[in-house]
């Protein structure tokens, strides 16, 4: 794991580091019955390898658009989307996924639930059967050892809590060392201390992989905590207005939430986002 001291923030690696996400005056239009719905109006951005970027913003105004994009689960009306410098319908790089629901599958056990990604993702997929007792199967050990799930990888998805489901949720969504992480509300259902817990422990497995990371979340003290940037959107038809970079040293702790920086920046987003739901928003 790197240390706190080697995590430098965002602004300062930027110029060194590879681009990972590219959107142009990307576009997304729903068929409507009479008209199509616009959902997310000509939006650009760019994201390094190696960012933890949140996505806040009113609801509806596209966040989850901007995700589905990014993981080639949506094409773009007009526009251009780029995974690691190639148009994402191309692209080679490994996409993890968790949602605020842990859809496990009740008949796996949760070690066999989070080594699902290597039964079907190449190129792990081709070594599944050799190593799903071996190699693998220590690799999914040692990640629920890491989330607090030490010898709970033989219990059925029913036997475990929400919270507990969600640490095995992100186990699975890394299994695969994917260098790209889209979490959409992963601690949406959450009870507020069950939450935190999990944003240490997100932190702690970004930090030791450094996947890119894009975050959708109603909680701003969610984005703060969690995020190297914070993407904020106007209301729909969403466009990014607000691009802040979150410069606090790692590994954040409950502590640094009752920073007066910290809550100085979750009250400008606050401010930003009450704004944008009035149609007010800094559009330009
Ligand atoms: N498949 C679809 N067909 C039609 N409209 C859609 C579809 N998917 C999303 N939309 C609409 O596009 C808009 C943007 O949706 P999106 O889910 O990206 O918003 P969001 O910002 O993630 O919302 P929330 O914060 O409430 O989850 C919404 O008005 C939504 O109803």
């Amino acid at each position: 794991m790197r240390s706190a001291a080697a995590v430098e923030p965002a602004t300062a690696l930027a110029s060194t580091r590879e681009r990972m996400v590219q959107l142009e005056e990307a576009t997304v239009r729903f068929p409507g019955r009479d008209t199509a719905f616009l959902a997310l109006d000509r939006t650009s951005l760019a994201v390094d390898a190696g960012d933890f970027v949140a996505m806040v913003g009113p609801s509806g105004c596209g966040k989850s658009t901007i995700l589905k994009l990014v993981a080639g689960l949506l094409r773009p009306t007009e526009g251009q989307v780029f995974v690691a410098g190639r148009e994402v319908a191309a692209r080679s790089v490994g996409v993890g996924m968790a949602f605020q629901n842990p859809t496990m599958l009740p008949w796996l056990s949760i070690r066999q639930n989070v080594m699902l990604p290597l039964k079907i993702v190449a190129p792990y997929r081709a070594s599944y059967r050799a190593k799903k007792h071996t190699e693998y199967r220590d690799r999914a050990e040692a990640l629920l050892a890491k989330v607090g799930l030490a010898g709970f990888g033989d219990h059925k998805p029913w036997q475990l809590s929400g919270g507990m489901l969600q640490r095995a949720n992100l186990c699975r969504a890394l299994i695969h060392e994917p260098k790209l992480l889209m979490l959409d509300e992963p601690f949406g259902a959450l009870d507020q201390f069950t939450r935190e817990e999990l944003w240490s422990i997100l932190q702690a497995l970004w930090m030791d992989g450094r996947p890119t990371v894009f975050l959708v979340t109603h909680d701003l003290r969610e984005a703060a905590f969690l995020a190297t940037r914070i993407l904020v959107m106007s209301a729909r038809p969403g466009r990014v207005t607000e691009d802040r970079a979150v410069p606090f040293a790692r590994p954040r702790t409950l502590d640094t939430t009752y920073e007066d920086r910290f809550t100085a920046l979750t009250h400008d987003l606050r401010q930003l986002i009450a704004a944008a739901r009035q149609g007010e928003g800094a559009r330009p």
